[in-house]
Formats: structure tokens, sequence, C-alpha cells
């Protein structure tokens, strides 16, 4: 599938109303190109990128929202810019910067006029929100006005609201964005538990790396709109597998610039230095480091896996300059 806004131009200056009147300008954003990828059911893939990778624009078009420029989605067999409504009733789009409760009702009329909406047989909402409230706890929270509950209280009947008509697919866009960690940890557990027990398919995006390790045995990698990755947790872990961080307190405080000869520092605040080495060269480095700074602790780590996801994104990034440099030369040429 790909997607191409169109976007206008405005020009400035006392008479750019009339410019944007008389000769309206525009330019093309390619927010996905040409990205595919197929999700089995009850899977729950973490679907990553950096900031304008085209992940929201993605999930989308998965859900409907968007009509594709080009390419084609099947999602539970259905295409979802035709927003059938047996689809409509299989799919729920969780975003975490954006909410469907009323604001100034209690979370139940949300609730409440989904069911209608959803159709969903009395029997039935009682079922399925007896047990999202087993899970989430929201029973004490969804009488009051939603302005009155906080971010994480807001989450949990989101969620609850999202899942009322029991879908088979669920799109989550950063669902546990500014919670706090305790909250972040309800929601995740909540998203396990919950796609395990309904056998529910999930893509997630999420820019917190505990979110995904916790959920996703699967990651897709997309950057400048482009999937560069589309493999297990574990091997793109493994792709940093050839390096260590090795961690040095001093007893005397040092310039990260000193320990510069030993590694890359990555980080250090004086007595506390992390050092990235090749896996190769750990026991030598370790013993120099001993022989020659007075040594407080040593201790050896794998690189976290944000560090595989960062080289990713460089390298792709990297690569969408490369391509867009050989594109203008086409031009000239
Ligand atoms: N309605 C729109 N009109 C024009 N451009 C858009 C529109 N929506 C998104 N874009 C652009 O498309 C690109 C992809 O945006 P998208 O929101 O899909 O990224 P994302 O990966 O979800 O980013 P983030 O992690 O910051 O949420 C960005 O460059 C963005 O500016």
């Amino acid at each position: 599938m790909s997607k191409t806004y169109r976007i206008k131009e405005r020009s400035e200056g006392a008479f750019g109303w009339l410019t944007n009147l008389v000769s309206p300008r525009s330019s093309e954003k390619t927010a996905v190109d040409d990205v595919s990828f197929t999700v089995g059911q009850g899977e729950v893939v973490g679907f990553l990128g950096p900031n304008g990778a085209g992940k929201t624009t993605t999930l989308k078009m998965l859900s409907g929202l968007l009509y594709p420029t080009a390419g084609q989605i099947s999602v539970l067999g259905y295409t979802p810019q035709l927003r059938n409504k047996e689809f409509l009733k299989s799919i729920s789009l969780i975003m975490g910067q954006r909410q469907q409760l009323i604001w100034d009702l209690p979370a139940m009329e949300t609730f409440r006029l989904n069911q209608k909406i959803f159709e969903i047989p009395d029997e039935q909402f009682k079922q399925v929100y007896g047990y999202l409230d087993e899970l989430l706890q929201v029973s004490k929270l969804v009488k009051a006005p939603v302005r009155t509950l906080s971010l994480g209280e807001k989450m949990k009947c989101e969620l609850v609201a999202s899942l009322l008509h029991d879908p088979k697919v669920l799109f989550l866009d950063e669902p546990t964005i500014g919670l706090d960690v305790g909250v972040q940890k309800i929601v995740r557990s909540f998203i396990k538990d919950y796609s395990r027990e309904r056998n529910v398919s999930v893509l997630l995006t999420s820019h917190y790396m505990q979110d995904i390790e916790a959920l996703c045995e699967r990651v897709i990698v997309v950057s400048d709109g482009r999937v560069s990755f589309d493999n297990t947790l574990e091997s793109l872990r493994k792709r940093m597998s050839n390096h260590r961080i090795i961690t040095v307190e001093l007893s005397e405080a040092a310039m990260a610039s000193a320990l510069g000869k030993y590694g890359l520092v990555r980080s250090g605040d004086g007595f506390v230095h992390e050092l990235m080495v090749p896996a190769s060269d750990v026991v030598s480095v370790c013993s120099r480091v001993l022989a020659e700074q007075s040594v407080l602790d040593i201790s050896i780590s794998d690189p976290p896996i944000e560090e595989a996801l960062l080289k990713l994104f460089m390298d792709s990034q990297a690569e969408a300059a490369m391509r867009a440099e050989g594109a203008s030369g086409k031009c000239v040429a």
C-alpha cells in the first residue's frame, strides 16, 4: 500500500490570500511508500519507526479512515476503505492521542452509545463489559464525567469503549503515551491478556520499547514510509550482539574523553561511564581499564534494543538520502 498526501502551500504577505485564490500551489508528500506485510490471526506485531515514518497513516488505511493512493489492503477479507459494516464491527483503532469518550458525560454513556452503534445485544454487552471491567477495574470510574478523570483512568475507559464490540483485529497507536509507569504496566498487561485470551490480532505502534518487548515477538520497522525490517524481536536484538556495554564506576571523577581510548563512550557523568566495545575486545578492555583507572565497580551488559533500532533508523535514513540524491541526479541527466 502507498499513500501520498497533497499539501496546499499558502503564500504569505499582504496579498498572499489573493495568490492562494488565483494560483493555488500544492506539493506532495509520500507518507507510505509501497509498504507490504501480513499479520496472522492472534499475532501481536510491533510497528515501529521514527516520528513521521508513516505508522499512523498506515494504521488509518488499515482501518479504513484513509484511502490508499496505490495498492491493495485486505483485513479479515474486507477492503478497509469500503467501510463495510461487518468490517467495522470486527476491528478497533485505538489512538493514545485521541479519544472517543464524550467529554462532559460519564464513560458509561459512551459505552451505551457504542452498544447502539455496534448493535451489541444486552447479554453480550453485560458479558464483555464484565470481562473488561475485571481486567481494567473501571466500574468505579464510569459514572463520573470523563473530563474529571485522570489520563490513565481515561485510557482504561477508552479501551473498554473500543473493545465492547469484541473486535478480532486491533490497531493500537501509542496506547501508553503520556501514562505514568504504573498505568503503562497495567495497559501493557491488559493488552497481553486480552489478545491471548480472545485470540485477537494486534498491530501496535509505540515509542516505548518496554511495550514492544513485553508484547511483541515480531516487529516491522518503517522508515521514510518504507519497511526496513520485518522479523523477530530477537533477530533485531542480535543485530547488536557483536557489541557489549562496559559500565565503569571510578573512585575519582574523569572526563569522558579520558576513557575514549578504550571504546565508544556512550554516556558518562564523571564517576560512571558507559563504553561500547566489540564483544571480542571485552576481556582485553576490562583488563586495561582495571589496570589503568581507579575502578570501584565494573559490569558488562548487552546493548539495549533501542541501540539496534536507532542503528536501523539511521541506516534507512542514509539509504533514503541516497535514493533522493539518485533521483535528483536522474532528473538533471
Ligand atoms: N493529513 C496530512 N496531510 C499532509 N501530510 C501528512 C498528513 N498526515 C501525515 N502527514 C505526513 O506524513 C508523514 C507520516 O506521518 P504519520 O503521522 O503517518 O507518521 P508516524 O510514523 O505516525 O509519526 P509519529 O511517530 O510522529 O506519530 C509525515 O511526514 C507527516 O507530516
